[in-house]
């Protein structure tokens, strides 16, 4: 059994544990449900936009305990300010050590960032969870889901506002994948199955496979700014970054450190 395959088994039970707490009604009611949402792709888009999406991650399954010290609105905000694209906050308690009140706080203190409500997402309740929490966007990984399951996931991101980043990392899902729902297709550079890694390779082969009219992103393991200014020549315009971030004592000031050498 890979690691993904443990992860969405987990996320299965959690889900359906969820729906019998909370209705979809009650989660409907929440403030942020009637809010309207902050464009990614726009932020992304943007003149002089750094193209970073940084992410807050306590702990992940490959790497274990990276950051379990740095407060939630204090990083993110200083995220915001260092000029993050956008914020990516894990949702996931079990392998990543993030939780619900993650998004919350975040949203809370940063009302004009976009936020990704990073999560694993198999089931149209947690998109209404997404936007109830106060999310932007929604990530889709076609690594765990069927062609039917992304169309329709997709469409109900849409249907309550949300944009749509669609994860891959090879071309069978790039072709699997409908794409006419999905805002921004990111390639990652982590193969979640088996968490290798191996620099950006996976980004710059999959590049000319992604519709030209989806902003692209690369995901994880970039640490370098030589290897942004590498992808951005290639055409890419996110680069979505943790670990290098949060490892630190105070990831905001890394990432503003990092900004700088990008520019
Ligand atoms: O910490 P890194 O190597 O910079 O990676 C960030 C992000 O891309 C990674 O956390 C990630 C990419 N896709 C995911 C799916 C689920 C959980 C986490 C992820």
């Amino acid at each position: 059994m890979t690691i993904l395959d443990q992860i969405i088994e987990n996320k299965q039970i959690e889900v359906a544990r969820a729906k019998e707490k909370v209705s979809v009604e009650e989660l409907q009611s929440s403030v942020y449900f009637k809010k309207e949402t902050i464009s990614l792709k726009s932020a992304l888009l943007a003149q002089n936009s750094t193209g970073i999406i940084s992410e807050y991650k306590r702990k992940s399954p490959s790497k274990g305990d990276i950051n379990v010290g740095a407060g939630i609105a204090e990083t993110t905000t200083g995220y915001a300010k260092a000029g993050a694209a956008g914020i990516s906050v894990l949702t996931d308690t079990v392998f990543f050590g993030g939780f619900k009140e993650d998004l919350l706080i975040a949203r809370e203190h940063n009302p004009s960032t976009p936020l990704l409500r990073k999560d694993f997402m198999i089931d149209e309740y947690q998109i209404y969870e997404a936007k109830a929490w106060g999310a932007d966007v929604i990530l889709l990984i076609a690594a765990n889901l069927e062609t039917e399951e992304i169309e329709s996931l997709s469409k109900k991101a849409h249907e309550l506002g949300l944009e749509v980043l669609l994860e891959v990392h090879n071309k069978e899902e790039i072709d699997k994948s409908p794409m006419q729902n999905v805002d921004i297709v990111g390639v990652n550079n982590r193969n979640l199955k088996n968490f290798a890694e191996n620099n950006v390779n996976a980004s710059i082969e999959l590049f000319d496979f992604i519709p030209n009219d989806k902003v692209k992103i690369s995901e994880s393991c970039i640490s370098h700014p030589d290897t942004v200014k590498q992808l951005r020549a290639i055409g890419y315009q996110g680069f979505l970054m943790g670990e290098n971030f949060m490892k630190t004592s105070n990831p905001a000031k890394a990432l503003e450190e990092f900004v700088e050498l990008i520019k």
